[in-house]
């Protein structure tokens, strides 16, 4: 486990200085802090769509397609999509989440957004808001179909805190029947880069990884650092370090620190895969996008009757 962003110093709900303001639509929660950083989250998979940040809140941190479906009618390309209860194409058969869509439910279902709630830490001179928005999944809220592929009563939680230079995404799955069930989770977050080939990725050193693209075998990752000069699809597990970081023309540009997750793939599409995905546009897209998703993803977390479980990541922007 990571730490939590630490305690504010001093709470002060009722402070005189400018609150952070949320705007609620009929399917879209927008958060903005006083000084500019923002927040837009989809009720459609509670799938981030935009992260903001840096000076007044000008630099956008995601990527995000420009023929992503908005309308509730499939996954989001690009944001965070959720990926719950089943990473990837579910196993052929023999598991209980056999029958679900690849990356399961999560993103593909509307979500309830149940509310906020804001801080402000003060320091000698300084005053700091973060503001939380929670949105829930139930199982009684699935379509039928979902619900009958996955007949398992569950309730989710997922907890979205933007901070001055970072968001946090945390979920809490609570298994609210009597049988237990097993659950893959993932964070698909498409962080935006400026440009692929002056990226590197480290914190992944001395980690196995299955390699999607070139044999679907494990390899042992042994260099310290990762360069994309084509299509990955990579699934890190059991990662030693807490953060994967990201530089960018030799500068750090994003940390990505995960909670309670031993697991991240590395995606990007590349040339062909992206121009074969009718929703991924530009078609050089991949040139400004690289997925670091956070997950646990190799082999399943299992949940009792009542029991519940925890995990998340806090992304760092760090312009
Ligand atoms: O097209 P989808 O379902 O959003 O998936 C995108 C990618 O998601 C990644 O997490 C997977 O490792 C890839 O194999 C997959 O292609």
């Amino acid at each position: 486990m990571v730490d939590r962003p630490s305690r504010p110093s001093a709470i002060s709900p009722t402070a005189a200085g400018p609150q952070p303001q949320v705007d609620v639509s009929d399917d879209k929660v927008t958060a903005r802090l006083p000084t500019g950083e923002s927040v837009e989250v989809l009720l459609h998979g509670a799938t981030v769509i935009s992260w903001k940040s840096g000076s007044k809140g000008n630099t956008e941190n995601l990527w995000l397609s420009e023929a992503a479906v908005l309308d509730g009618s499939k996954p989001v390309r690009g944001g965070v999509p959720v990926v719950f209860p089943v990473f990837g194409p579910p196993p052929k058969s023999g598991h209980a989440t056999s029958s679900l869509p690849q990356h399961g439910f999560a993103r593909n279902s509307r979500w309830e957004y149940l509310g906020k709630s804001s801080t402000e830490s003060t320091g000698d001179n300084t005053s700091e808001n973060s503001i939380k928005l929670d949105f829930g999944l139930y199982s009684s809220a699935l379509s039928d179909t979902f619900r009958k592929a996955w007949p398992y009563d569950f309730g989710v939680v997922y907890s979205v805190t933007l901070g001055k230079d970072s968001l946090q995404t945390m979920m809490n799955v609570r298994n609210e029947g009597k049988e237990g069930f097993e659950f893959q989770v993932l964070l698909h977050t498409y962080l935006r880069v400026k440009d692929i080939s002056k990226c590197q990725i480290t914190g992944l050193a001395g980690t196995t990884y299955t390699d999607k693209v070139l044999d679907a075998k494990d390899h042992s990752s042994t260099s310290p650092s990762l360069s994309i000069t084509g299509e990955v699809d990579r699934v890190y597990k059991s990662i030693k370090q807490s953060t994967t970081s990201v530089q960018e023309d030799g500068k750090s540009r994003f940390d990505v620190v995960r909670d309670n997750l031993e697991d991240t793939v590395v995606w990007n599409p590349w040339i062909e895969k992206a121009k074969g995905m009718g929703d991924f546009k530009p078609d050089d897209g991949y040139k400004n996008m690289l997925c670091v998703e956070v997950g646990a993803v190799d082999g399943w977390q299992k949940l009792e009757g009542g029991e519940s479980w925890e995990g998340g990541q806090i992304m760092k922007s760090l312009l």
